[in-house]
């Protein structure tokens, strides 16, 4: 039978992508389709704004009668719509996968809660190209080591963006840190301005740059003497995000309550 999905946030750019994608894959069935109350889109049809033409599915601004209906919610928003979500998804046992960045520890530590309760994917980046990356950075980060090789991360998006460092970036800090095996709350630098002094071996530097349209892209930098290795990738598109999100979504369908990472989704190890 088809994995019945809900997407929250269906007004944004993701939730559009999110309802296009569900509406492209075989055995996901959009029910339900969230927006804040006061909303202008509320009764909208999600796949008339998606543009795909009328799904026959309202948009509606009562998330836990539309959770009730689904075996799974889709969730790029913010992170205090992520936590209230996150309650609902567990109350009513479903699926919830999480693409929401900009959580705090605290925020982090809610959905650890809920997911006592229910399966949630959570992932700052849900592609098979930036997982794949965070592998391959973990590699390199271990195989260069911080006395020869000064690790940077650059990346740039599009100028709503509300957050940084993205979360891919952090993603990729975490990668490079549990390749260096250290706390990467304890190694990062993130943002200079003014007299710095010299770089501190062992660090691990950010940079966000924010203009136009840019998708995503991410860059990890390994400096050394007379050499760089820099590993990139570039988002064209945000179907990619949310291919990635109904793919967990399938995997994730009555799974064993747990919070899981898109690696273990795509079956990627270090
Ligand atoms: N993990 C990944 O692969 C990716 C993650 N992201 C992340 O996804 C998030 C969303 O990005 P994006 O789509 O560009 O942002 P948008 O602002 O375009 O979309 C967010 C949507 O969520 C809605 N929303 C906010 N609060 C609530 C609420 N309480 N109830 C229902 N709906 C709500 C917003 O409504 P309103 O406008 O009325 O506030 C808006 O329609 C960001 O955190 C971004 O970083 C993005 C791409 C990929
Ligand atoms: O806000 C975005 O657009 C994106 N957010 C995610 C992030 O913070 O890394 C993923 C992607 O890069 C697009």
């Amino acid at each position: 039978m088809s994995m019945r999905l809900v997407v929250v946030g269906a007004g944004g750019r993701m939730g559009r992508a999110l309802v296009r994608a569900i509406h492209e894959t075989e055995g996901a069935t959009l029910v339900g389709a969230v927006e804040r109350s006061g909303s202008p889109l509320i009764g909208e049809d999600a796949g008339t704004l998606a543009g795909v033409g009328p799904l026959g599915v309202a948009i509606s601004d009562d998330p836990l009668a539309t959770f009730a209906t689904a075996d799974g919610v889709l969730d790029f928003t913010t992170p205090a719509a992520t936590i209230e979500f996150a309650g609902y998804a567990a109350q009513a046992r479903i699926a919830h996968i999480i693409g929401t960045t900009g959580c705090t520890s605290e925020d982090d530590a809610k959905i650890a809660a809920a997911a006592r309760h229910a399966p949630i994917v959570k992932s700052g980046n849900m592609s098979l190209g930036v997982n794949l990356l965070a592998a391959l950075v973990e590699q390199a980060s271990r195989a260069l080591n911080a006395a020869d090789f000064d690790i940077e991360i650059v990346e740039m998006h599009h100028k709503h963006k509300v957050d940084a460092p993205s979360g891919t970036a952090i993603l990729l800090g975490e990668a490079a840190a549990a390749g260096r095996k250290v706390v990467l709350s304890e190694a990062s630098v993130r943002g200079r301005d003014g007299i710095t002094g010299a770089r501190e071996e062992g660090t691990i530097g950010f940079a966000s740059l924010r203009g136009g349209s840019v998708v995503g892209d991410h860059s990890v930098i390994l400096a050394g003497a007379g050499e760089r290795l820099v590993l990139s990738h570039h988002a064209e598109d945000r179907g990619l995000f949310a291919r990635g999100a109904v793919k967990a979504a399938l995997w994730a369908h009555e799974r064993k309550p747990g919070l899981y990472s898109m690696r273990d989704v795509l079956g990627i190890g270090a």
